[in-house]
């Protein structure tokens, strides 16, 4: 079994046109709403991304026992999807899923009539779902400070109620952008649907059939700009990917903007160059949490000051990327704090080792975000297999680009 890939990269100059994977989350939008469409909608472009083949598997099997392995999304989507539909399933996931809270999705799924048991712990799965009997409920709070998944999973279903839903969402809005991205694909297969200051209103109606194209990812996109900043020289070309994206990970053209990247838009997709580079960055990370570890890995490799916040949400993710990413820093001399709450402050340091080996927690990001440092020194991943989630080809496209890749 390999254990470690070792990265090297003999000219630090990158010239290549890389076909990212497509977006994960788009794609596990289109399957759930082709799903309750019933057939008729057609979905282009799905990647092989691990959390998007296992939701298109489990759509299709009727097992009472449903894996929805690391996958939030698959986890979430499918626990409202199977509570509204009135399918008998029992959702379970990794040790790491069991630890990722879902009570704010079962409350609200409970309060619209579904039967909902927790397995083994209070607000956590496994879950055992039963049957729905719609309450004539339409108006519901729901916390949206902790996930997104769970607002999302909620709009999706929310066009098969009697009634339609009302969703008042309460505290901050973190990763709004994908709120967005659902109500989108949801248009984009008719149905409508009013976000005003912290209220979403759906009134009860069908989906219609459309075919819908999945867009290249943008967060996978993300590592890519990072070797980009980190090469001696750079022509990277990513097609596909499209300036007004549904994906708020798009942000990444701004934030490279600022870290050495120049993105050029064409009919055709992007192509990444090098310009100047700040030294120093504070960054929100609240509509794109997803971009953080790619930005401090980049920030100590290249000695940039970073400021961040908007980063709660990443504790309960994969792992919890924080104390990952506080731990993956030291390795580079680096360091990065809780200046206050909700602040923390990277401080670079040179980079004085020779042969860097990062460990990846469990997480397809800890993986693509270390990984471009190769480009200075040699580095090693652990577990480079972890990219299967949502990159399982990266490690041939470094290949292209150029890295010797050698697992062992
Ligand atoms: O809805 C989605 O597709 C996602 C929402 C985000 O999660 P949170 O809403 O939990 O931040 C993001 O981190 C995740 O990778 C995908
Ligand atoms: C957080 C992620 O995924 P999910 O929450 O869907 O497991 C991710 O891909 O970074």
């Amino acid at each position: 079994m390999i254990k470690t890939a070792t990265l090297t990269h003999p000219t630090g100059i990158l010239k290549a046109t890389i076909d990212l994977p497509a977006s994960k989350s788009e794609a596990n939008r289109a399957l759930i709403i082709a799903a309750l469409a019933g057939g008729n909608a057609t979905i282009e472009n799905l990647s092989e991304a691990n959390d998007t083949q296992l939701l298109n598997r489990l759509l299709q099997t009727d097992t009472e026992t449903v894996d929805a392995e690391d996958a939030g999304t698959v986890m979430r989507f499918l626990t409202a999807y199977y509570a509204v539909t009135g399918q008998q399933k029992t959702l379970t996931g990794t040790e790491r899923m069991c630890q990722r809270p879902i009570k704010v999705l079962v409350d609200a799924l409970r309060e619209l009539g579904a039967t909902i048991d927790y397995l083994k712990e209070e607000g956590f799965p496994p879950l055992k779902i039963n049957d729905f009997k719609g309450n004539g409920k339409k108006h519901l709070k729901v916390r949206s400070d902790i996930s997104s998944q769970y607002i999302s999973a909620l709009l999706m279903i929310a066009p098969l109620l009697p009634d339609g839903l009302v969703l008042e969402l309460e505290g901050k809005i973190g990763s709004r952008p994908y709120i967005d991205m659902t109500l989108a694909l949801m248009q984009h297969f008719g149905v409508s649907a009013t976000f005003e200051e912290n209220t979403i209103t759906v009134a009860h109606q069908n989906y219609k059939p459309a075919t819908f194209t999945v867009e290249p990812d943008w967060s996978a996109a993300s590592y890519w700009y990072s070797m980009v900043a980190l090469a001696k020289e750079a022509e990277i070309t990513l097609p596909g990917l499209k300036r007004n994206s549904y994906q708020g990970d798009s942000a990444i053209v701004d934030i490279m903007n600022r870290l050495g990247v120049y993105t050029g838009f064409t009919e055709n997709g992007v192509e990444l160059s090098k310009k100047h580079c700040q030294k120093r960055l504070a960054y929100d990370f609240t509509n794109c949490p997803d971009l953080a570890q790619t930005i401090v890995a980049l920030c100590a490799a290249l000695g940039v000051t970073l400021e961040m916040t908007g980063v709660e949400s990443l504790r309960i993710k994969e792992t919890d990327r924080i104390q990952a990413l506080q731990i993956e820093v030291l390795t580079m001399g680096a360091s990065l704090n809780e200046i206050t709450p909700g602040v923390f402050r990277m401080e670079p340091a040179i980079i004085t080792k020779r042969e860097l080996a990062f460990r990846t927690y469990q997480d397809h990001r800890m993986a693509m975000a270390f990984a471009p440092i190769a480009l200075l020194e040699p580095v090693q991943i652990q577990e480079p297999s972890v990219v299967r989630k949502s990159y399982p080809g990266f490690w041939d496209d470094l290949e292209k680009a150029g890295f010797k890749v050698v697992m062992s």
